[in-house]
């Protein structure tokens, strides 16, 4: 799992932003062989979509050859309807850039047959080599698309009800009229967005901290859809600060180192190979020349001094762990802590016994741990090292 944590939405949504852009470009996508892309909805892309069509007017990327699917869409809702998502991709994205028409898909939630729809849908991005890079987006409650508490993580693209938090989270699109907000949705599945080369979920804002706690410090769990991200080989998320309230400080720190020290010996990121859709890489090909391989991709392994301080650690054949010497060999003889010896409590209340013989009564818990605590004292004065009975 990587984790990319912004001070804020902005400088989250551009790294996400430029992140999709070189994925792009270096896949370098073409008539027969395009990028396909899997988009969200929400609140939380509208800044990224915002720059992507920034640095598509800029030159910085084309369309042209990109194949996109979405995520998820209401059911019932009018395809015009200003908060059906069809709308609002078009709204802050589609109408902004060159992507060929015919290259959008869309979930259609009023599709006569939804099921048969569904998975035609799945059968479309089979057809076309999978998704290279699906972009999600993710509910306070922890769903991916649509996939809320307890859906089957090897779900695919279907029809789901909604829970009540999400009906209630998204009627703010509708007036704050919960009765307003669809009670049903089509969404791809998590073995949809599993399957997907590379996910870059946003998690924007501190209404979403419990579901990034639980994905990032808490196990694979169906009522936590996003959690299902441990188990993809390329997950990436991109916070926020806010978003992080929930984790732990240590667990923000390892994060944030990780980006450090990878950046400090030049791996700015660490990119799974380049994958074509149109060609599937076998055993049986020539494997490229490092200087055929991009220069992002070619990864300088840091040198043992770089990484550790050469002073601090003895190196063996190269190997960059520390070595350990065992405890034991670390630690004076002399230096030795002796383990306590405990007498049998029956001795001790013997011994009590008579030092009480003339009160005729048992001693209380005071007296005795009055009695066994200088025992314990004096044999380590004594440098005694007895055994335990
Ligand atoms: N089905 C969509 C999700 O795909 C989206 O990720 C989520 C987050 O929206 P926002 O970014 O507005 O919080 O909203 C809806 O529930």
């Amino acid at each position: 799992m990587r984790l990319i944590i912004r001070d804020n939405g902005e400088a989250a949504s551009r790294y996400a932003a430029n992140y999709i852009v070189e994925r792009i470009n270096i896949f370098r996508p073409g008539p027969t062989n395009p990028f396909v892309l899997g988009l969200p909805t929400g609140s939380s892309p509208e800044i990224v979509y915002r720059i992507l069509v920034e640095k598509h007017r800029a030159g910085k990327v084309s369309f042209q050859n990109v194949v996109t699917f979405n995520m998820d869409e209401y059911i019932g809702l009018p395809r015009d309807h200003p908060e059906s998502y069809r709308s609002f991709m078009h709204k802050h994205f589609f109408s902004h850039i060159d992507i060929n028409p015919d290259n959008i898909n869309m979930l259609d939630g009023n599709a006569s047959d939804l099921e048969a729809h569904c998975s035609d849908y799945e059968a479309k991005i089979k057809a076309l080599g999978g998704i290279n890079l699906f972009l999600a987006g993710i509910g306070e409650d922890g769903h991916i698309a649509f996939n809320e508490p307890g859906s089957s993580l090897a779900s695919r693209t279907r029809v789901k009800t909604l829970t009540y938090d999400t009906i209630l989270a998204n009627s703010r699109f509708f007036g704050n009229d919960v009765g307003k907000v669809p009670k049903m949705a089509l969404t791809v599945g998590v073995q949809t967005i599993l399957d997907s080369r590379e996910v870059v979920a946003l998690v924007i804002g501190a209404r979403k901290a419990i579901a990034l706690q639980h994905c990032i410090e808490q196990g694979v769990n169906h009522m936590w859809t996003l959690s299902a991200l441990q188990l993809h080989s390329y997950p990436l998320i991109v916070c926020d600060e806010d978003a992080t309230l929930e984790l732990q400080v240590k667990t923000v720190k390892y994060f944030k180192s990780i980006e450090q020290v990878a950046r400090s010996n030049g791996l700015e990121q660490c990119l799974p190979l380049k994958i074509s859709t149109s060609h599937v890489p076998t055993l049986h090909d020539t494997p490229p020349s490092p200087a055929q391989t991009p220069v992002r991709f070619r990864m300088r392994i840091p040198t043992t001094a770089e990484s550790f301080g050469e002073s601090a650690y003895t190196v063996e054949s190269g190997c960059p762990s520390p070595r350990l010497d065992s405890m034991s060999a670390r630690i004076k003889k002399d230096e030795r802590c002796p383990s306590p010896r405990f007498d049998a409590m029956s001795s001790r209340l013997k011994s009590d016994k008579a030092d009480h013989s003339d009160h005729d009564r048992a001693p209380d818990s005071d007296s005795l741990w009055r009695f066994i605590l200088p025992l314990q004292l004096q044999d380590h004065r004594d440098g005694h090292r007895g055994t335990t009975d």
